[in-house]
């Protein structure tokens, strides 16, 4: 199976409601899809998410990763030469991790579908159903309280819920909430790195004094203030899970190593795809570490390989996994089943896509 094309497209579909984090706003999913075909008309996809507040990468630095540096160069390799593509297209450029992952994707749906296995069950197949939170955008403490309720009435049994504008609001914003839904539903914030370390301190005690009962606190702190995140973690009970603090292997060693955070959340558009994504597991089921699977504002062909990689390893116990469900519209047939909460992985080769609407290629 020797890779024959790859194309590069763009997927655009409208959100139901803002999605509102202390970083930025989106109204319409706009991302990047990659199409790579084989001399034997197998086909893998990928896709690479426009966040370029969080990963720097945009529509056109993505396109032009793959179009003129790693595209070109995977023509002709062998899918089952499997580490030296990986290797290729690690080494082709530094950073630029949305791209990496949209090409990544796609070569582990084609791995899959030369060994006629689904891939998480090449990757390790622990489980093969997870359960995903929603997530709540910053809003208003009522609207919030909306939201929440209406979540909770679909059956989501962990709200994440987005804070990091003005931590007396947010303590506001929690209170509200946890009020309005009790003690049976799970409660995890995102700050979106919203706070300085001392507010962060000031925020979570006054939330663990409130018995707001929170399960975790996320990236509480600038990305790159490695010492404010353990500042926080070492002076709150609740744990913390380091986001975009952590995008490679060796961030989650040095952050794990530091005891800089409890937690690491892995998103494929950080580690520049699944290969990588592996590497951060081995790192933290070493230390004992347990990790979340996030996401960006993804379709469901990101979340359907960030769901394989979720259900293949034991040391993820956690999900952020509800972009598909915060869309209008679902323009894939095929790949990851979702049904509100709960996934269901595809027992089909690679990723088990059918057919992608949606989508203009270049
Ligand atoms: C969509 C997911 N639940 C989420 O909240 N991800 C954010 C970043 C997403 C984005 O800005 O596209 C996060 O965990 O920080
Ligand atoms: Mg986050």
């Amino acid at each position: 199976m020797k890779i024959a094309q790859v194309q590069v497209g763009k997927i655009k579909i409208p959100l139901k409601k803002p999605f509102k984090t202390a970083l930025r706003e989106v109204r319409v999913l706009e991302n990047v899809v990659v199409k790579i075909t084989t001399d034997t008309g197998h086909i893998g996809y990928g896709e690479a998410a426009i966040t370029q507040v969080i990963t720097g990468d945009f529509m056109g630095s993505i396109k032009g990763a793959i179009i003129d540096e790693i595209g070109p160069k995977l023509i002709g390799r062998s899918i089952e030469d499997f580490e030296s593509i990986i290797d290729l297209l690690h080494n082709s450029l530094v950073n630029n991790t949305s791209p990496k992952a949209a090409i990544d994707m796609a070569l582990y749906d084609l791995f899959g579908q030369q060994y006629n296995a689904p891939v998480y069950k090449l990757l390790g197949g622990y489980r093969n159903e997870i359960i995903t939170d929603i997530t709540i955008s910053v809003n208003e403490p009522e609207e919030m309280v909306e939201d929440s309720i209406k979540a909770v009435e679909k059956g989501y049994k962990t709200l994440k819920i987005k804070v990091g504008k003005d931590w007396k609001k947010d303590l506001k914003r929690i209170k509200a909430i946890r009020e309005a839904i009790g003690y049976n539903v799970k409660i995890r914030a995102d700050a979106n790195q919203g706070w300085n370390p001392k507010e962060a301190v000031m925020v979570i005690r006054k939330m663990e004094d409130a018995g707001l009962d929170l399960e975790l606190v996320e990236q509480p702190v600038k990305a790159y203030d490695i010492e404010g995140l353990k500042y926080v973690t070492d002076n709150v009970i609740t744990p913390i899970l380091a986001d975009e603090s952590c995008f490679s292997p060796l961030d989650a060693l040095k952050i794990i190593q530091n005891r800089a955070a409890d937690m690491i959340n892995i998103k494929l558009m950080k580690t520049g795809g699944i290969y990588n994504a592996l590497k951060i597991c081995s790192i933290a089921e070493s230390f004992g570490v347990e990790c979340m699977v996030g996401c960006m504002m993804e379709s469901k062909i990101g979340l359907t390989a960030a769901s394989h990689l979720a259900a293949a390893k034991k040391i993820i116990s956690r999900y952020d996994l509800d972009s598909p469900n915060l869309l209008a519209e679902d323009p894939i047939i095929g790949g990851a089943q979702y049904n509100e909460y709960q996934i269901r992985l595809s027992e089909k080769p690679g990723f088990g896509f059918e057919s992608i609407g949606n989508i203009i290629y270049d």
